[in-house]
């Protein structure tokens, strides 16, 4: 389990996290801890000085922690805390989750479809071009409005309980009277650093689990064999080692890509790791230098975020960004925020994309992005599968 350093001696009361940020997964488990203030908010050109500002006025055992939004061109929201804590996975409090009234997709898997299929034209029409537009990520999302105010610490507890995902909560900057704060279980991470070593751990290439066991290992089989999928999981390892290359003296691949799975997931995945040249730069600068890699944004980047803002209907904000902390050696670990809602109050936005190439048929992956969001409608207490059909 990693620790940030220093903080070890703060091992956390077994307490519901409600406070600025909470990490807990296979790669360790962190809080915020202690009093906790909001570091200056800006794009990614100014983190590295931010971060330093923080940290000199913070002590020596502050954590940074906080949301990169999906756009470059959004603030980001990071808090600096006193200190860091541990937290065990199950010492989060299972607070009951509200009772719900509504739940709305937006858009419909119907309309996400069309928009898959204008999106697959347009890559066909790219084809020729070296330079065209070979991916994009399509997510859809639904709003769900419960009774009572949904517990965050009852989010967190129950989305803790799949080992193979990081739970995380982030509070996020809001102008209504509720606390709004970002929640979900990622299966990606982005990058973690410790000291001069990198590891990333990309995933793209998915289908939905089965109950039984055959027809869970013939799932797992399809994914496997799926050109498809591996052409949409290499272009994003390809993209992942060209940004890290200037940054380190030695960077790869060595076990090639392999299969992962979640409770309602196969993956495709690659671990990628590194070593920097300069064991100084904090981990968020890593993240935001590698941040929107083609898990969630498309290729080439720009030309798929300026069409993921055409053809979404709802604005994505910290979804598909990135959620992290790091220590004051700029040690830490950044996730890919998928699989997550943006919770305020009675209402939940809760959002799951999906990555298009050439071969993508629309329905099969409207169909995917319902599976996405079996974990957090789960955790919310509504069946797993509600967000498949129209
Ligand atoms: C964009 C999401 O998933 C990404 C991560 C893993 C697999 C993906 C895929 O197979 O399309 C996506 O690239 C999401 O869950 O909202």
């Amino acid at each position: 389990m990693m620790m940030p350093s220093g903080v070890a001696e703060h091992i956390a009361a077994s307490k519901p996290a409600e406070g600025e940020f909470a990490f807990t997964g296979p790669r360790g488990a962190v809080r915020s801890a202690g009093r906790t203030a909001p570091v200056a908010s800006g794009t990614q050109d100014s983190l590295d000085e931010r971060i330093a500002r923080a940290f000199r006025h913070a002590g020596p055992r502050a954590i940074i922690g906080g949301a990169l939004p999906f756009s470059r061109h959004q603030a980001d929201h990071l808090w600096c805390a006193e200190g860091g804590s541990t937290m065990v996975h199950a010492a989060v409090g299972a607070g009951p989750i509200a009772t719900t009234l509504r739940m709305n997709a937006a858009p419909s898997p119907r309309d996400y479809a069309g928009s898959v299929a204008k999106a697959l034209e347009l890559i066909r029409q790219d084809a020729a071009h070296q330079d065209g537009l070979r991916k994009i990520v399509l997510a859809r999302t639904l709003a769900v409005s419960a009774s009572d105010p949904i517990s965050i610490a009852g989010l967190m507890s129950r989305l803790a309980d799949d080992d193979s995902v990081t739970a995380f909560q982030v509070a996020l900057p809001g102008n209504g009277p509720s606390p709004r704060h970002l929640v979900g279980a990622t299966p990606e991470l982005l990058i973690e650093k410790r000291g001069r070593a990198i590891l990333s751990n990309p995933l793209a290439g998915s289908i939905r689990r089965c109950a039984g066991p055959a027809e869970d290992a013939q799932a797992c089989g399809e994914l496997a064999r799926s050109d498809k999928d591996r052409r949409e999981h290499a272009m994003v390892v390809e993209y992942i080692l060209d940004q890290l290359s200037p940054w380190c003296r030695r960077l790869g691949s060595p076990e090639g890509t392999r299969l992962t799975s979640t409770r309602s997931m196969w993956h495709l995945h690659t671990r990628i790791v590194g070593e920097l040249l300069d064991d100084s730069v904090p981990v968020p600068v890593l993240a935001a230098a590698l941040h929107p890699t083609p898990a969630v944004c498309g290729l080439p980047c720009q030309r798929a975020a300026d069409l993921i803002s055409q053809l979404e209907p709802v604005a994505r904000d910290f979804y598909a960004g990135a959620v992290g902390w790091c220590d004051n050696r700029g040690d830490g670990a950044w996730y890919v925020a998928i699989r997550c809602a943006d919770i305020c109050g009675r209402e939940a936005r809760l959002y799951a994309g999906a990555g298009i190439v050439e071969g993508s048929d629309p329905m099969i992956e409207a169909a995917e992005t319902g599976s996405k969001f079996a974990a957090m409608l789960a955790a919310l207490g509504l069946p797993a599968d509600a967000a498949l059909t129209d």
